[in-house]
């Protein structure tokens, strides 16, 4: 499939850019088993566009996410403190570091904090492909980037249990227990 290649050749560029061979970073994030989720973002035209998101601030969880917005401005990235607009680019390919890529390259690649507005008039899809371990592997730093001078600065864990702390750390944020606490004691 044409995406695979797309992906393979990312991958292999990403882990020489850290020092490492070139199939190195595709294995640690599953190699062969490595999941494709195709995710569809609708986001119907909003009169306050001001007042809403379509999606809050986030980084996404995959190793790197490939993603085809329809024409309609919406992405927005976080830098330096700004918020800044992707550009829309005909027929271009948006590629987001993910977390595991993060925990992979031991911090030297950071994963992208993104988020995304709605439009007053028009109609936004984005289709995002999540390129993500499979469950039962164990993500952590790659053994050939931690050294006594830089030691690892994120633990191993199966990738399940990255989401699974993850969605729980987001819903406590959200005070959701407390919610459901309320709810339950009605
Ligand atoms: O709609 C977009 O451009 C971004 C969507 C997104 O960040 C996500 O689904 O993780
Ligand atoms: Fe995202």
């Amino acid at each position: 499939m044409h995406l695979h290649g797309v992906v393979n050749k990312l991958l292999r560029a990403l882990s020489l850019g850290l020092g490492l061979e070139e199939n190195e970073v595709r294995e640690a994030l599953g190699g062969e088993e490595l999941i494709y989720l195709l995710k569809i973002n609708y986001y119907p035209p909003c009169p306050r566009p001001d007042l809403a998101l379509g999606v809050v601030a986030h980084t996404d969880m995959s190793g790197i996410t490939i993603l085809v917005p329809n024409d309609v401005q919406g992405l927005q990235v976080f830098r330096d403190g700004h918020w800044y607009d992707v550009e829309y680019i005909p027929n271009a390919l948006i590629i987001h570091i993910g977390d595991q890529l993060e925990v992979v390259s031991n911090g030297k690649y950071k994963a992208v904090l993104h988020r995304s507005t709605v439009n007053k008039e028009k109609t936004r899809i984005s289709w995002p492909v999540f390129v993500e371990p499979p469950e039962d592997k164990e993500v952590g730093p790659h053994p050939k980037l931690v050294t006594n001078e830089n030691p690892a600065k994120y633990n191993t864990k199966t990738y399940q249990e990255y989401k699974h702390r993850k969605l729980n750390k987001l819903l406590n944020n959200l005070k959701l227990p407390y919610i459901s606490k309320t709810i339950n004691n009605l």
